[in-house]
């Protein structure tokens, strides 16, 4: 028999990109709906006296253009940042599909990662009011999944506020500052900033020279606030490294967090809940990574008062019990709105996708 291919952790992260693994995503998501692919329940190892979960997650896939027989082994131990290792860990085995021949072995830590946040673009793109604004993105959270999201929608999306400067030379304010609000799709901040009249104006800017101004608006609360502190520090860092400087503000009350937002991200394993419907905006888009037993990020009144998209429905009436006996309707997968066979939700509403995993 051939040598079994192994694929380590580094290589695969050298080749993964957003835009092949997103549009990789919504393929998978409506194959899954259009049943070519074979996703039976994964089975869940709880192991006892501890937290520590292995999940076995075996799949088959036909189509036109690949086949694949293979099993996700993921392993979740919780209190893994004490030993700094991840929370979750992965391992892919691929099989050839004539003879059963166990082929390759791949790391699967960063594909989990990146496929979770792309099934939350791909379900935020899909669910979310195609005319509304893009301007603020909150996030729950500030481990794995809360960063590789915030990477991945800040790909996506481009979370932005714009501002922009008027550049006065004849008016001397007391107070250098005034503010009024346009109604389009941008904030227009007119900052007056006064300058002298002298002037060499070597920044070759000019009296009247309306100046824009981006600012990021995403938002990150964490329940522990160091740590989202951090988060924020080091997706300022990277971003300054790849010359786009953007703001990642830390956030000590939820509410003040998510009050604002246009998409929210819950990605922590809280078993009560952190959003509450009374301080979200209209029209807000929810996705609700966190999953386990007991793990409730929204309130019962929010999953009641959205249209909730999940991404297998089988998986989420077995392993989200918990939440359909709270009355929580899963209207449908996102697959099937990929496919165009169910419409989106209709604008205004709050939508919500509750992602299980695969
Ligand atoms: N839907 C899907 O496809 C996937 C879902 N997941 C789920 O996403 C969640 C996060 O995973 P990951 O980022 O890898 O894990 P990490 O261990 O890296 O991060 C866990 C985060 O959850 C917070 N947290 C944990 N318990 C609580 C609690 N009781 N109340 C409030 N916050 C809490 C932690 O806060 P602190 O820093 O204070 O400890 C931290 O911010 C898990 O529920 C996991 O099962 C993961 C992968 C795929
Ligand atoms: O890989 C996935 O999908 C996971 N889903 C739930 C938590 C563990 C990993």
């Amino acid at each position: 028999m051939a040598a079994i291919k192994q694929i380590t952790r580094e290589a695969i992260a050298k080749i993964l990109d957003w835009n092949s693994v997103i549009s990789a995503v919504e393929e998978a998501m409506v194959n899954v709906s259009e049943r070519r692919a074979v996703q039976n329940l994964r089975s869940i190892t709880a192991i006892p006296k501890t937290d520590n979960i292995l999940f076995a997650m075996p799949g088959y896939l036909n189509t036109d253009k690949s086949t694949a027989l293979g099993c996700k082994l993921v392993t979740l131990f919780p209190n893994n940042a004490q030993r700094n290792l991840p929370s979750i860990l992965a391992n892919i085995l691929l099989f050839n599909e004539n003879t059963g021949v166990l082929e390759v072995i791949m790391d699967g830590t960063e594909i989990t990662a990146w496929r979770t946040a792309a099934a939350s673009v791909a379900a935020t793109k899909y669910m979310r009011d195609v005319n509304s604004q893009y301007k603020t993105l909150a996030i729950v959270g500030a481990g794995t999944q809360a960063k590789i999201h915030a990477i991945a929608f800040q790909h996506q999306f481009k979370f932005v506020k714009v501002s922009y400067n008027i550049i006065w030379d004849f008016i001397t304010l007391a107070s250098n500052s005034c503010s009024s609000s346009s109604s389009g799709d941008e904030e227009l901040v007119i900052n007056m900033v006064p300058i002298s009249t002298n002037s060499t104006r070597k920044n070759k800017r000019h009296a009247g020279d309306i100046v824009p101004n981006y600012s990021e608006e995403v938002h990150i609360w964490n329940r522990t606030y160091k740590k989202g502190e951090i988060l924020c520090e080091e997706l300022h860092r990277q971003s300054k490294i790849q010359g786009t400087t953007k703001e990642y503000t830390p956030f000590q009350n939820l509410e003040e967090c998510i009050k604002d937002a246009d998409v929210i991200i819950t990605t922590t394993s809280s078993p009560i809940p952190l959003v509450q419907y009374k301080w979200l905006k209209p029209g807000v888009h929810i996705n609700a990574v966190g999953v386990g037993e007991a793990v409730m990020e929204l309130d019962e009144e929010t999953y009641k008062s959205s249209v909730v998209f999940i991404d297998h429905l089988a998986g989420v009436e077995h392993e989200l019990r918990h939440l359909a006996e709270k009355g929580v309707v899963f209207q449908g997968e996102i697959g099937s709105i990929i496919n165009g066979t169910t419409p989106r939700p209709s604008s205004g509403q709050i939508t919500i996708f509750q992602s299980l995993g695969t």
